[in-house]
């Protein structure tokens, strides 16, 4: 998993993702709850799998550009952000306005991936997000991205005759390797694309 030599610090590292993944469980609980899905989560549970990526931004050179990471929404279900104190994520509310967030040792944000839009048959939405740098400190991010082994189906309680059923089922990594492709480049919504009805 690390370069050998390090081993305190892989150690570290696992023991944190494990914390957090506890943490993405237990959203994804409440959110299975609060729409009368709880029987499908410990199916969901045991396909969910995890990638933890440790981002370093550094401060823009003289005439350099300042972004860090362009507008985008995450392909996973649900997304954890931890950073440093450095700003820089910038979220886009639904209306359209773009919110900074502003850090705290004990925060960490919950962002919902474009999977979790569609499972939620559009009621959650994938925020638009990016990172702005300023200044010249450097920003260090930890994100921990929720994905799911095989097919999500979108449970039969979140769709009636008032949200009639928007997506298909799909098949997650399906999902994220259309985003690779040409074809979802050019689309607003990749799960809209890629499995909408
Ligand atoms: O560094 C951050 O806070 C955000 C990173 C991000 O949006 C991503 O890796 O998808
Ligand atoms: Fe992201």
């Amino acid at each position: 998993m690390w370069p050998a030599g390090n081993g305190h610090f892989c150690e570290t590292v696992l023991s944190y993702s494990k914390l957090v993944s506890e943490l993405e469980q237990m959203v994804k609980k409440m959110v299975f709850e609060s729409y009368d899905a709880e029987k499908y989560y410990d199916s969901h549970i045991q396909s969910t799998t995890y990638l933890l990526r440790l981002i370093k931004y550094r401060g823009p050179q003289k005439n350099e550009t300042c972004i860090g990471t362009s507008c985008h929404t995450d392909k996973s279900f649900i997304t954890i952000l931890h950073q440093n104190e450095v700003c820089g994520l910038e979220i886009q509310t639904k209306d359209g306005e773009w919110i900074c967030f502003k850090p705290s040792p004990s925060s960490y944000v919950v962002m919902a991936g474009d999977a979790l839009l569609a499972w939620s048959n559009g009621r959650i939405h994938s925020p638009k997000h990016r990172v702005i740098m300023n200044g010249n400190k450097a920003r260090y991010s930890i994100g921990l991205f929720a994905y799911h082994r095989g097919i999500i189906e979108i449970p039969e309680e979140l769709a009636d005759e008032e949200h009639p059923l928007q997506f298909k089922p799909f098949n997650h990594y399906g999902l994220l390797h259309f985003y690779f492709t040409n074809k979802a480049g050019q689309t607003e919504s990749t799960a809209k694309a890629y499995c909408g009805v």
